[in-house]
């Protein structure tokens, strides 16, 4: 299993962000996307993710059950900035929703809805509506998405925002055991995530592209 990208651009209003992206990610690595705020690391997870066409370039995934070849956005999980759950359902009714909607990719078995929030250190609080949880909480609830249904790739961007620091560790394993397990990662983060087998990518915003960085 891996995924490719090749000669990837993206414009954002009118200028280039980004060119000349490639990288390749095989089974178990991950490839950190660090720069400064603004630099456009969103907006290439958001491009893999399949949620913004790119300029040029093509990203692809190969695996076991798609060795043709697939949009990577079609096995992925995408944990953006919002964490994509309904305030005024349960945390229990977000989760289900999540399981039926994403469904489960391959043959990898994924956690009940307890058992995932178990995973996050929140078990018990399945009953509340989303609304009623702290930010950190919602946060762990939103990685628990993650887990109630498998996915080969995980596009993370700021995971570990709002969290703290027992939160912090709590993700960084279960994204390591993402990685034992032979998945893919690409996570854009301003703090160290402490896994292994990780490529980085810094991000130089429009201004990389005008001093021919990505050129
Ligand atoms: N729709 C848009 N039109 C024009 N410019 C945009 C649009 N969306 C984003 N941008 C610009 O693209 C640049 C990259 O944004 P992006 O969200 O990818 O950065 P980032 O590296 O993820 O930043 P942060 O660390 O703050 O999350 C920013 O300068 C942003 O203002």
């Amino acid at each position: 299993m891996h995924l490719t990208a090749e000669n990837l651009a993206a414009r954002r209003g009118e200028d280039l962000l980004f060119v000349n992206i490639s990288f390749h990610l095989g089974a178990g690595e991950a490839l950190v996307l660090t720069g400064r705020n603004g630099s456009g690391k969103s907006t290439l997870l958001r491009v893999v993710a399949g949620l913004l066409r790119p300029e040029k370039g093509t990203v692809i995934f190969h695996g076991e059950e798609s060795p043709g070849g697939r949009h990577p956005g079609e096995i992925s999980h995408y944990l953006g900035h919002r964490n994509a759950m309904k305030n005024e359902l349960t945390v229990a009714e977000n989760l289900d929703f999540w399981r039926a909607f994403l469904g489960n990719a391959g043959s990898a078995a994924s956690l009940s809805v307890e058992d995932a929030a178990d995973a996050v250190g929140l078990s018990g609080i399945t009953h509340l509506p989303f609304g009623y949880l702290s930010a950190g909480q919602q946060r762990r609830i939103a990685f628990a998405k993650l887990l109630v249904a498998h996915r080969p790739i995980w596009i993370l961007d700021e995971p570990t925002a709002a969290l703290d620091a027992s939160a912090d560790r709590l993700l960084a394993d279960l994204i390591g055991a993402h990685l034992e397990k032979g998945g893919i990662v690409l996570a854009a983060t301003h703090q160290p995530l402490g896994l292994q087998n990780t490529q980085e990518l810094k991000m130089t915003g429009f201004a990389g592209v005008d001093a021919g960085i990505w050129g």
